[in-house]
């Protein structure tokens, strides 16, 4: 079986998790990230990159590897957008002929609820098996990510 983690990270807390998922596991890391670039204001960004997710928009992305088939379980990581996954990680769902293999899922709120986006990609993912929530640094509730972490990864081993 080859494994590789695979995730979105705008802001780095996906980004630390994914690494450390990646060496627990010994599997390949990837990043994949938005072709065009969000806006830089913070108001801006947070509405094109909110709209993009609430709309289930799949913006051009860089960053898969050309052999993605070679990995047949995929451990995929994204923040949470207006509730729901971040939309370059629609793209690599839905374009890229992954969705069977993709067998965990992390998720990064900034302190919200990562229900919905759970649930979501439930739906789309007929083989998901283990998934966790994790909470952004700034949030109180990131004191429950290394724990959450080290069982999700047990999880999967
Ligand atoms: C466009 C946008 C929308 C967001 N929407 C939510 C949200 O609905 N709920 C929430 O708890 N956090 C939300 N956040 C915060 C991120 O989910 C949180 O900061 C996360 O840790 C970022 O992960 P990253 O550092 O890997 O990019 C949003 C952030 C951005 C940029």
């Amino acid at each position: 079986m080859s494994k590789a983690v695979i995730y979105y990270s705008l802001t780095g807390n996906t980004k630390e998790a994914a690494k450390e998922i990646a060496r627990k596991l010994g599997a390949k890391l990837f990043e994949i990230d938005l072709a065009k670039p969000l806006p830089r204001k913070p108001a801006a960004k947070m509405l094109v990159g909110g709209m993009q997710s609430t709309f289930g928009r799949t913006p051009k992305i860089k960053g898969v590897p050309d052999n993605i088939d070679y990995y047949d379980e995929i451990i995929l990581g994204t923040p949470i957008w207006a509730g729901l996954p971040a939309s370059p990680v629609n793209t690599f769902i839905k374009k890229y002929g992954v969705a069977d293999r993709i067998n965990a899922v992390f998720t990064f709120s900034g302190g919200g609820d990562n229900d919905r986006c759970i649930a979501q990609l439930s739906k789309k993912l007929k083989n998901l098996k283990s998934e966790v929530a994790l909470a952004d640094r700034h949030s109180d509730k990131a004191k429950d990510n290394k724990e959450k972490l080290e069982q999700f990864v047990k999880d999967i081993k």
